[in-house]
């Protein structure tokens, strides 16, 4: 059995002699006086060495040496059984030489082991005169001879408990049994090693627990029955800030931290009355003050009779990984741009507002903002300065609430807002138009002032909805058509918006079938050259044929075919037909038209529009200078390089550039100048009341210039009167485009009209 070795005292107790191994033992009396001198002189030269705090096997090896003096011609040795408690191994035997002990290692225990094999075997002492014949011997006949072991005398070694655990033995050059003497010499040593070897244990289960308990992470406290501090380890002293001296002999209530109340400490300690332990969270003090949460498990100790005389309180300081928890609950509902609450957060606050306003009779509003063109900025600007936008529109938003509102961002652009406790529909008015004006208000984008703009979406608990789901979806819809109406605007939800949006659905349903059956049509609206007169061109518009509702006009289908993609196959349709178009109109005595194609952003995202653009080129036979297609500011202004690179290629193919509904936009000189475009269309919201309003007047006179600047033809399109035709004459514009002229017409129209035009004749 290995063990390890103990750390004795000069308080160990040398047994005595009768008391050894309950077996019979020789009486001490029976014994001389030189006889009982020398064991005297053993035992205290054994206790000098336990006085000196020697090592376990040191000792074991001091008495064998001690013992073979008394009986000269011998070797003492000591065998512990394994693990297994099946083998004997030596584990003293100071005068046996290396391969004696080798041989003896692994002696398994029974009739045939030896004196020590037998010892252990039997529980008895075991006296062999003659190693050489006795039966005893007869699985180690060989060691006998090897080593000349004529005798061996073994004695039994046994636990506190009564088990065998080992023999302590003498063996002889001689053939000879033992006297008295020698027979107390070995009760005396099989007692001190099993005694040693027991103190050895309880000593090493004392330092593995001193071991964990000052060397442990956690906090120990151990108290007496009366809760009296008794003993606290190092870590408690780390954690707690105390020295032992200031708890010890105090109650752990000079822990407390006010933060429980009565009964939450009764609670605890019934549960340690009734089943002996208790586990939880509990706030406590350090001596600092600092009031901070620990893990504790506190348990009472018994005594054999089952009487509680000791209470263990272990606990460990959770700070860290209660901060960690609030920082994971923190990021899981906050966005970590802006530190607004996010979707999760935002949602449980409106349903307790709503919760609320139900108690109250109160009202709850939840807008939903968006910025307008945001991404125009994002992508043009960089997402650093993206970013920066978006923290700033986030603190003016919170601004403009009160603290009991609450603000979050749901990703990019958007944002919810939840007003709690209004009293009428009109402050939210007055809230949503300030949340306009501020957004609105430039921002210092380091030096360079930038103007950002925003719209809204209002439902309002209970007039739209009583649940977070229907509020949102209403909002949605009142922003929806806010950014319709032409942004930085707000919108209240109205049940228009519903069924404008069950039509939306409708239409997208139908959409798809449309494609599938090929219902759409192109007319055509001629575009006329200010100066001659002459009909240069025709922009080709769709129209949905619908088999029961006739023709339906882009402004209905083109938003939803956008957003389900299908607008990729319808461009690419139009795009093929425009120019087939075109070339069928082309004769020898009619001038070259130029045939203008609407191109959707989508189709620039989602589809090839160089391939298709080129097979269309191809397919008909058109020249290429003769096709125009014509692209909001916007779709330039996505994946900037990428279009740049795009739109240069399709112009060496000869293709033109118009810029649509110019003005509503970013309206750059620096991107038209990059795009090379072609044409700048006058938006017709500028054209339409040019002729009453200077500004829109201003307006179109800038953008004339600046086309002229920039060696751009102009076009003004939605011209419906000859005042606003000799006004764009005026300020110099190249082209117009409107009903004044010719509203768009199918094809074979267009073809007559072309026979028949004849431009004005100019006063
Ligand atoms: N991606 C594609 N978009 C397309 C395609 N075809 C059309 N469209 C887009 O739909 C918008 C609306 O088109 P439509 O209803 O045909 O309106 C055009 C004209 O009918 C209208 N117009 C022309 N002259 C006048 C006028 O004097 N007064 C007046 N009130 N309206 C007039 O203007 C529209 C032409 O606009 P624009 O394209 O900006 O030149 C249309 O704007 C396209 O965006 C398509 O095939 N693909």
């Amino acid at each position: 059995m290995k063990e390890s070795p103990p750390v004795m005292n000069s308080s160990t107790e040398i047994p005595s002699p009768s008391c050894s191994t309950g077996l019979t033992t020789v009486e001490y009396s029976t014994l001389s006086a030189t006889e009982q001198e020398k064991i005297l002189h053993l035992q205290q030269a054994i206790l000098e060495s336990i006085a000196r705090g020697g090592e376990i096997t040191a000792l074991i090896n001091q008495l064998c040496k001690l013992v073979e003096q008394l009986l000269p011609n011998s070797v003492a040795s000591v065998m512990l059984l394994d693990e297994s408690r099946e083998l004997l191994n030596v584990y003293a035997a100071p005068s046996v030489p290396p391969e004696g002990i080798s041989q003896l290692n692994g002696l398994r225990p029974g009739p045939g082991g030896g004196s020590c094999g037998n010892a252990v075997f039997r529980k008895e002492p075991q006296f062999v005169e003659n190693t050489f014949t006795d039966p005893r011997w007869q699985n180690l006949r060989q060691l006998a001879y090897d080593f000349n072991l004529c005798a061996c005398w073994s004695m039994p070694i046994f636990s506190a408990q009564g088990a065998v655990i080992g023999s302590f033995a003498l063996s002889s050059f001689e053939h000879r049994l033992p006297s008295d003497f020698h027979r107390k010499l070995l009760e005396i040593g099989a007692s001190i090693v099993g005694i040693a070897l027991e103190r050895s244990k309880t000593q090493e289960s004392l330092r593995l627990f001193e071991k964990v308990y000052d060397g442990s992470e956690e906090g120990f406290m151990i108290t007496d029955l009366n809760q009296r501090i008794l003993s606290v380890n190092r870590a408690f002293c780390k954690v707690l800030g105390y020295e032992p001296e200031e708890v010890i002999g105090e109650t752990p209530r000079k822990l407390a931290s006010g933060h429980h109340d009565k009964s939450f400490y009764s609670a605890m300690w019934e549960s340690i009355e009734v089943f002996g332990h208790w586990r939880g969270e509990i706030w406590n003090r350090r001596k600092n003050g600092e009031v901070f949460p620990e893990w504790l498990s506190v348990s009472s100790v018994k005594d054999a009779t089952g009487k509680t005389t000791h209470y263990v309180g272990i606990f460990s300081d959770i700070s860290e990984r209660k901060n960690a928890e609030a920082q994971i609950q923190y990021l899981s509902s906050h966005d970590p741009l802006t530190d607004l609450p996010n979707r999760i957060l935002f949602k449980d606050r409106l349903e307790n507002a709503l919760a609320h306003a139900e108690r109250t009779q109160s009202r709850v509003a939840l807008l939903t903002v968006d910025l307008d063109n945001f991404k125009l900025f994002n992508d043009s600007l960089g997402h650093a300065v993206g970013d920066t936008l978006l923290r700033n529109v986030a603190a003016r938003l919170k601004n403009c609430v009160r603290a009991t509102d609450t603000v979050s961002r749901q990703g990019g652009d958007e944002f919810l807002i939840a007003l709690a406790e209004l009293p009428d529909s009109d402050t939210v008015g007055t809230i949503a138009q300030h949340i306009l004006d501020q957004v609105a208000k430039p921002l210092d984008m380091e030096g360079s002032p930038l103007s950002l703009s925003c719209s809204i979406g209002i439902a309002v608990y209970p007039d739209d909805g009583e649940s977070y789901d229907i509020l949102l979806k209403k909002a949605s819809l009142a922003l929806y058509s806010a950014k319709a109406a032409g942004r930085n605007a707000c919108h209240f939800f109205t049940e228009q918006m519903n069924s404008d949006s069950l039509e939306h659905l409708r239409i997208a349903h139908n959409l798809r079938h449309a494609v599938q059956r090929n219902e759409f049509v192109l007319h055509y609206q001629p575009q006329i050259d200010l100066d001659s007169g002459q009909l240069i061109g025709a922009e080709a518009l769709i129209r949905w044929n619908h088999p029961t509702e006739g023709l339906i006009p882009p402004a209905r289908f083109i938003s939803v075919a956008e957003q389900t993609g299908l607008i990729v196959q319808m461009g690419e349709w139009a795009l093929n037909e425009a120019c087939k178009q075109a070339v069928s109109w082309q004769r020898s005595d009619r001038p070259a038209l130029m045939v203008a194609v609407n191109v959707s952003a989508v189709q620039f995202r989602r589809g090839n529009m160089e391939q298709s653009i080129r097979k269309a080129i191809a397919a008909s036979g058109l020249d290429p200078t003769l096709l125009e297609i014509e692209l909001t500011e916007s779709v330039l202004l996505h994946d900037m390089e990428y279009m740049l690179g795009l739109i240069k290629r399709l112009k060496e193919i000869g293709i033109t550039l118009a810029i649509d509904d110019f003005g509503t936009g970013y309206s750059s000189l620096a991107y038209l100048k990059r795009f090379k475009a072609d044409r700048l269309k006058i938006d017709q919201s500028f054209v339409r009341d040019m002729a009453d309003d200077p500004d829109d007047a201003a307006i179109v006179h800038a953008i004339i210039q600046m086309g002229r600047t920039l060696n751009l033809r102009t076009i003004a399109e939605g011209v419906e009167t000859a005042k606003q035709v000799d006004l764009l004459r005026s300020l110099e514009c190249n082209e117009v485009q409107g009903y004044h002229f010719a509203r768009p017409m199918p094809a074979d129209a267009f073809s007559r009209f072309l026979d028949t035009y004849r431009p004005a004749v100019r006063e």
